[in-house]
């Protein structure tokens, strides 16, 4: 049987919303996070039977907001309203929701990157349909540490500004080069559901 489906038009757009935080929800988000214990990043690869720590491709610290947590909730809430819209207008994925904790990442010492990946994998990584990314930090208090994506064969860096929301298939390569002075600090949240349609 041969059917036409629709052509999704969007799949490679990255959407950025500019200012969606203002520069003090995310000082906020950034106090809350920092009170909280860092772990060293982990990377999923189909060769280990669960996360393992590899600092040649990524060399970062996070934390997990706890789920249930009055804050959590108001973040999940305001970014779960902006997907929604963004995914209705760009993506048209069927969505479940935020598929486990949202990460507050912590590039602190100098060097600190995240080499080429995609967020969509193995295990857990599986369900995961659309990422989002939260600019915390002011772009003057740092140097490096540019979110690029992938795009035709080259890095293109996206929006630094602080409190901007970035979101795109979780499929989509992207990095972090290391950082050269200061610190910055991101919030990541991805967008879970049964398997791709
Ligand atoms: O810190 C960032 O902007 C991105 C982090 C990232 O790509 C990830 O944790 O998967
Ligand atoms: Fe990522």
């Amino acid at each position: 049987m041969v059917t036409t489906p629709t052509p999704n038009p969007n799949l490679h757009v990255t959407a950025t919303v500019r200012g969606y935080f203002t520069p003090r929800e995310c000082e906020r988000i950034v106090a809350l996070g920092k009170s909280q214990l860092a772990h060293d990043a982990t990377i999923m690869t189909p060769e280990a039977a669960g996360p393992t720590i590899d600092r040649s491709k990524r060399s970062n610290s996070v934390t997990w907001f706890k789920q249930g947590d009055a804050a959590t909730q108001a973040l999940q809430a305001k970014l779960g309203r902006l997907v929604q819209d963004v995914n209705k207008d760009v993506y048209h994925f069927d969505l479940a929701g935020f598929g486990e904790a949202l990460q507050f990442t912590r590039y602190e010492s100098i060097g600190d990157t995240y080499t080429w990946h995609q967020d969509l994998g193995i295990g857990n990584t599986s369900t995961r349909k659309l990422s989002v990314i939260v600019q915390l930090s002011d772009p003057a208090t740092y140097r490096g540490c540019d979110l690029q994506i992938y795009k035709e064969g080259e890095p293109a860096a996206v929006e630094r500004n602080q409190g901007t929301v970035l979101i795109f298939p979780a499929w989509t390569l992207h990095r972090v080069t290391p950082l050269e002075e200061g610190v910055r600090y991101s919030l990541v949240a991805w967008i879970s559901g049964e398997p791709f349609r």
